[in-house]
């Protein structure tokens, strides 16, 4: 055996042995999280999933880290144990807007890691309506997209459902142009994709298919299906759809703007306890009069509160009413957003809270 043989033996041996010991001590985590499954039966409580525990458990990894691995790729390692850990005490159903391969599915496996059983749903309305029923536990939807803006579908539908915002989490969003087996590439004569997607790439698509059709489809998944069978067509989706569907990528990362993301929501009947960085979603109405979204921000400027975003939508109940739609920092069981919360609701028409949620992590 040469030396450098015998060297890379040695260190298999310890890797090995590394292995046996992260084993075990994966192990032992597990039977603790199904402790804990039994102290949560006891208690009656059927919140198995704990938005601001992970969090925490997350957080608290990436903050300890000594490297060689850098603090985003051990936190998934960790996000991918603790989804295991809680598949053990309850395998969660997670529904997301479909079909499979769309960046709500590549998302969902981000925020709740591959145990999570994914489900996915028509249309945002489905999503929120399978959660509401019951049929899974938890949905989650895009909600703002850092070039096109913000997705008023599910902002509108926050106005008729009961449903809370338990955790949110952004995505870095590539697209691709993608072509199946049969494309003629010389020949592409019409680009489907969502039409968020195709805003997205408006420029490069100017530059390098100025003539083509673009035909707006439900999804970036569905648009990688029908080209298929199209072979003058090409389709502008991401990795998983590429994955998915066998398609080949004529070109990478075409997006107009390099940080393109998208933030989502998780939605559920459940409220999230304060995990020490939060953020609240708030919707409020409000008569239009002169002034109307200065006076309702004024709580908030005095009690020194950051905002980080504000949306208006016309309301549905009067043509002249108008819905803001308010993010910040801060817990609503903190006693200062508490009395923040009652200076606005003091003001407004009516105030809803949509939830109180641990700030994305990863
Ligand atoms: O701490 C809990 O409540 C747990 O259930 C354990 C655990 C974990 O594996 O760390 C698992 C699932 C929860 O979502 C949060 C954390």
């Amino acid at each position: 055996m040469s030396e450098s043989e015998q060297k890379l033996k040695e260190l298999r041996n310890r890797i090995d042995t590394i292995d046996s010991k992260l084993l075990t001590l994966m192990s032992e985590r597990a039977d603790c999280a199904k402790s804990v499954a039994q102290v949560k039966q006891l208690e009656g409580d059927s919140f198995y999933y704990r938005p601001e525990r992970e969090a925490q458990v997350l957080r608290s990894i990436m903050q300890n880290n000594q490297g060689p691995l850098d603090d985003e790729e051990v936190a998934r390692l960790f996000r991918e144990i603790m989804s295991a850990c809680l598949a053990l005490e309850q395998p969660i159903q997670v529904a997301y807007l479909g079909p499979e391969g769309t960046f709500t599915q590549a998302a969902s496996i981000k925020h709740f890691g591959h145990s999570a059983v994914c489900v996915p749903m028509a249309t945002i309305d489905e999503v929120f309506r399978e959660v509401l029923a019951g049929a899974v536990n938890y949905g989650i939807v895009p909600v703002e997209n850092s070039t096109e803006g913000v997705i008023n579908h599910t902002l509108d539908s926050f106005m008729e459902s009961p449903l809370k915002i338990c955790g949110e989490v952004e995505l870095r969003i590539h697209h691709h142009l993608l072509v199946s087996e049969h494309t003629r590439r010389d020949k592409i004569s019409r680009i489907y994709s969502h039409a968020q997607s195709l805003a997205q790439c408006r420029k490069w698509l100017d530059s390098y298919y100025p003539s083509a059709e673009r035909v707006a489809v439900n999804s970036n998944a569905e648009a990688a299906k029908r080209i298929k069978s199209e072979w003058h067509s090409a389709a502008i989706a991401g990795d998983m759809a590429a994955e998915l569907y066998e398609l080949e990528k004529v070109a990478e990362k075409i997006e107009d703007r390099p940080d393109n993301s998208t933030r989502f929501l998780i939605i559920g009947t459940q409220e999230a306890l304060p995990s020490g960085q939060d953020k609240t979603s708030i919707m409020v109405s409000m008569r239009n009069q002169p002034g109307a979204l200065h006076e309702l921000l004024e709580p908030f400027h005095k009690g020194n509160i950051d905002l980080t975003r504000v949306e208006t939508r016309p309301s549905n109940t009067g043509t002249w009413n108008y819905v803001f739609f308010i993010d910040f920092l801060g817990h609503v069981h903190d006693p200062k957003i508490a009395e923040v919360m009652k200076n606005v609701a003091a003001k407004a028409s009516d105030l809803k809270i949509l939830g109180s949620y641990p700030k994305g992590v990863l």
